[in-house]
């Protein structure tokens, strides 16, 4: 017997979607939506009827019948912290994502549209390695302000993913093994993998800027910024994430065309670009730190990690530490899919989400 699955997975500006049947992929694509049409919701959560409606469209224009899918699985969103793995999404999870998520963030349609889905041919929903997987120690908790404590907020999908993957290349479970993952994308996340747990991580407003976040930036200032008067909330906000990072000094958010532009000579275009390095490096020697320099790899992934001369910058700031591994690319389509369908053949236990 075999398993059809539909995976969903929605970013910022484009809805990814897959159909597998077993490990095979039969059909992906990415549904890029039009600032135009995105502008016209205030909440993420409003853009929910439109994406459902692209997605199930899309599926039919192309022959593909929903109704013989086993489950449907979309990206974990902005849930309280939760564990690795799968979770059936309920009403309770449906809820919390609709009212009160975490932050704000395109992921948290991944269960929702995912769920209505699959009421509507009658069969399970899961989410798979929420970006809120948090499986960090105590010690890690800490933030300095007891008003914040620390939480878990990476790209836990693909970086348990790949960490899996390195594991299998190497030969032994992913469970005996320790690696510090920096996941290069729109956003960037790194986190350090201590015997198969995300033990720390540093996120994506504690570490490297990316191409679209500022990533860490020094506190008293931004207070200072926040109360001049100047800006707004929302567009304090914006700083942070979207026209933080690299778009924020060069005014794009592609790597690629950074690389053009330090090859015609580009000066600032250079610095930015080797910052961008340094700083994913210091992020890597931090964690090195949390896993007490027992690393057996370090493992660069996500769209960025195409760039040879990226890779090459941070490979000489940390190679003393570990071997690098390359994993350009994201791998997020198939881990929902493949997670799900261990669930669907009893390999793995889906969690029940309880508030
Ligand atoms: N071949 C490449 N060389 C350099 N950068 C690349 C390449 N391919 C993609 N990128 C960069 O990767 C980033 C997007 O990474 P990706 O993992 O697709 O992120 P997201 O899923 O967050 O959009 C962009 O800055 C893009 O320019
Ligand atoms: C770091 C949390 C997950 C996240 O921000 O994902 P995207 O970079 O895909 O927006």
């Amino acid at each position: 017997m075999s398993f059809k699955i539909l995976a969903i997975n929605p970013g910022s500006t484009s809805t990814k979607i897959a159909l597998y049947e077993d490990e095979k992929e039969i059909f992906v694509t990415t549904l890029n939506h039009p600032a135009e049409e995105i502008e016209k919701y205030s909440k993420v959560q409003d853009q929910f009827e439109m994406r459902k409606n692209v997605v199930l469209s899309c599926l039919k224009e192309n022959g593909f019948e929903v109704k013989e899918c086993a489950a449907v699985v979309g990206r974990g969103g902005m849930l309280p912290p939760v564990k690795s793995g799968a979770y059936q999404v309920n009403e309770q999870m449906v809820d919390r994502l609709i009212n009160n998520p975490a932050m704000e963030h395109a992921s948290n349609l991944g269960a929702l549209i995912a769920y209505e889905i699959a009421r509507s041919i009658n069969v399970p929903a899961y989410i798979y390695d929420s970006v809120r997987v948090d499986e960090l120690r105590d010690i890690a908790r800490i933030s300095g302000m007891p008003d914040i404590p620390r939480t878990s907020t990476s790209h836990a999908l693909n970086s348990r993913a790949m960490a899996i993957k390195v594991a299998k290349k190497y030969g032994k479970p992913y469970s005996d093994m320790n690696f510090i993952v920096a996941h290069l994308g729109g956003g960037i996340s790194l986190s350090a993998h201590e015997k198969g747990q995300m033990v720390d991580i540093v996120s994506d407003d504690e570490g490297p800027f990316s191409p679209e976040r500022a990533g860490r930036v020094p506190c008293k200032q931004l207070i200072d910024l926040c109360y001049s008067g100047k800006f707004d909330k929302a567009i304090m906000h914006k700083k942070l994430r979207g026209n933080g990072g690299i778009k924020a000094y060069l005014n794009t958010v592609d790597v690629r065309q950074v690389e053009k532009m330090l090859e015609n000579g580009d000066k600032n275009a250079k610095l930015i670009f080797e910052a961008m390095a340094y700083q994913v490096s210091k992020g890597i020697g931090e964690l090195a730190t949390v896993l007490e320099g027992k690393v057996d790899a370090i493992i660069i992934t996500g769209g960025i990690a195409y760039s040879e001369r990226m890779t090459a910058l941070i490979k000489k700031r940390v190679d003393f530490i570990a071997p690098v591994e390359i994993m350009a690319g994201e791998n997020e389509m198939e881990s929902l899919a493949l997670g799900t369908l261990r669930v669907l053949k009893g390999e793995e236990i889906a969690r029940q989400y309880v508030e």
